[in-house]
């Protein structure tokens, strides 16, 4: 199509880069597409159809939640796809949990030719339930409690760079720092690679964790914006045409991740070939997973009697081993890094929040090194957690298709329709959160969760397709935590960002991210 457009354009055009034209095939493309879709779709099936308008061209989660607003519960829009907006919580629950089965896959959001296309996040149908039930194990507590102790050498290293900061009076640039505990955790836990970056300037390896997820701003935000409603055409152009501006990982750090876990994997299995110990970690328990199936395939005879989903071993390719390792950057560093900036920026804002927080420590973690255990009994500091993923979810939009038509009380979801989970509209709604701006960490104690529906509380998504490094996340968080709260002090001033009194900002690029880095801070407990 591009050469066809190429030989008709005039000879002083035709120098013209195949990628411009492409760009300029899609925008004709889209509006063409717009205009010949905005049909009233959703009537038809009982839902209010609404158009973006405007909104459109800002922030998709605050459209969303906008729209929700001022329209209803449940709305739909016709972009492309026909697309159901909701926050309507009993809809969900049959969505998200009790007829998942017919919600299995998500949105296409990514494009690329990098084994990050084979993560579980964005594989669908049986290959999605084959490589989920194949590295589950490898995110049971038991191997949780495996890798805590590399997440803690990290913790202390935090701390360290922190206490460099108090001393010196200067301001901590907390997602930069934040960035390199998460990816230090990730490097140890997913790849067996050893960094030591935290508080000097990032390695290769952070380098590239904080590349490989090209998150875009300016122009090509709104290029990938409308992509994102024909993945047909940016895939044809990514993977048959080999346009890397549009690849949604970036091909050098793809390369390189790719060539450390090849090696690795490879050294890994000659060192168990010879009968040595091998490391505990997240990335061999993955190995071990692939090595069972395997075997398991090995022996399999297809032609046994009545064989169901069930009985057929599961395995995965190389590939895919490396995209799951892959994946935990995509998934587990960004999230995970932007929560702890936001909960050591609301406790900065809440000083008797975090002095409450630091009285917890004290009187359960005994020793230098929490246990497992006592981790478990911090239950303000996961309130505090939790009310920093309401307010903040690095995740603010899920969605789910629906592979058959599906019918709920008086409305019809058509059969390829999706379905955004507005989060925000959930959680930030007075209904299930009085006074939603606020930041209280009481609204999660035992008794006011056990008080509201399950769905009120959504960052980590529910149902069988939930994050799966939920607990994960919640260790490296509180072990961070942990460590750092017990000798630093977070505080605003005017010399911060945001200022004391300052609203922070935040706006949405696939995550949360804030307008400008937080600065905060930090004074030794010790000094007070
Ligand atoms: C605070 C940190 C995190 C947040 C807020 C978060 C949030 C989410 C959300 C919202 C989803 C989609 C759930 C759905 O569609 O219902 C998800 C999926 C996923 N997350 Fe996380 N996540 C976090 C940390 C992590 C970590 C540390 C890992 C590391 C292993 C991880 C791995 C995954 C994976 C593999 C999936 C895809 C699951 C599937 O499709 O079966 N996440 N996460």
């Amino acid at each position: 199509m591009v050469n066809l457009l190429q030989s008709w354009l005039p000879c002083c055009m035709s120098s013209v880069p195949s990628y411009l034209l492409s760009l300029l095939l899609l925008l004709v493309t889209y509006f063409l597409y717009s205009y010949l879709t905005n049909r009233k779709s959703w009537e038809s099936y009982g839902v209010e159809q609404v158009s973006l308008g405007k909104l459109a061209l800002t922030d998709f989660r605050q459209a969303v939640v906008q729209l929700i607003e001022s329209h209803g519960d449940t709305i739909g829009i016709h972009r492309g796809r026909m697309t159901l907006l909701t926050r309507d919580l009993d809809l969900l629950k049959h969505v998200l949990v009790k007829d998942f089965n017919n919600f299995v896959n998500r949105l296409p959001i990514m494009t690329t030719t990098s084994a990050l296309e084979t993560g579980v996040f964005f594989l669908n149908d049986y290959d999605w339930k084959r490589v989920r039930h194949v590295i589950t194990p490898s995110f049971t507590t038991t191997k949780l409690k495996q890798v805590a102790s590399n997440i803690e050498e990290s913790a202390r290293k935090l701390t360290n760079v922190l206490e460099e900061y108090a001393k010196k009076g200067d301001l901590v640039p907390i997602k930069y720092i934040a960035g390199q505990f998460t990816s230090e955790v990730i490097a140890r836990s997913a790849f067996g690679f050893k960094t030591d970056c935290i508080g000097k300037e990032d390695d290769e390896f952070t380098g590239h964790a904080k590349k490989m997820l090209r998150i875009r701003g300016g122009v090509m935000s709104v290029v990938m914006r409308i992509m994102f409603q024909f993945k047909w055409i940016q895939n044809f152009l990514v993977k048959k045409v080999g346009i890397t501006l549009l690849d949604q990982a970036d091909p050098d750090s793809d390369r390189y991740f790719d060539t450390i876990l090849r090696r690795t994997v490879a050294e890994r299995q000659e060192l168990s070939s010879l009968g040595k110990l091998m490391p505990n970690d997240l990335l061999q328990s993955l190995i071990s997973a692939k090595e069972e199936g395997d075997r398991e395939a090995a022996s399999f005879s297809e032609h046994a009697d009545g064989v169901t989903w069930e009985k057929l071993p599961k395995t995965m390719s190389e590939r895919e081993l490396i995209g799951q390792s892959m994946l935990i950057i995509f998934a587990g560093f960004e999230t995970t890094a932007t929560t702890l900036q936001l909960a050591l920026y609301l406790l900065a804002q809440h000083p008797d929040i975090q002095e409450k927080v630091y009285q917890e420590i004290l009187e359960t973690v005994q020793s230098d090194t929490p246990t497992y255990e006592e981790l478990g009994h911090l239950k303000y500091m996961e309130q505090v957690i939790n009310e920093t993923l309401r307010l903040y979810p690095p995740a603010p939009i899920s969605s789910r298709v629906a592979a058959d038509t599906y019918h709920y009380k008086n409305i019809v979801i058509p059969k390829g329709a999706s379905i955004i989970i507005a989060k925000d509209a959930i959680m930030r709604d007075p209904k299930n959160f009085p006074e939603p701006s606020k930041f209280d960490p009481e609204r999660f104690s035992e008794e006011n969760k056990s008080s509201r529906d399950l769905m009120t509380f959504l960052p980590f998504g529910h149902g069988p397709r939930q994050c799966i490094g939920m607990r994960l996340a919640y260790l490296e968080l509180k072990l961070g935590l942990v460590h750092v709260l017990r000798k630093i002090k977070f505080v605003l001033s005017e010399r911060t960002h945001p200022k004391v009194g300052e609203e922070l900002k935040t706006r949405f690029q696939g995550i949360i991210i804030t307008d400008k880095p937080i600065q905060l801070e930090v004074h030794l407990r010790q000094a007070n």
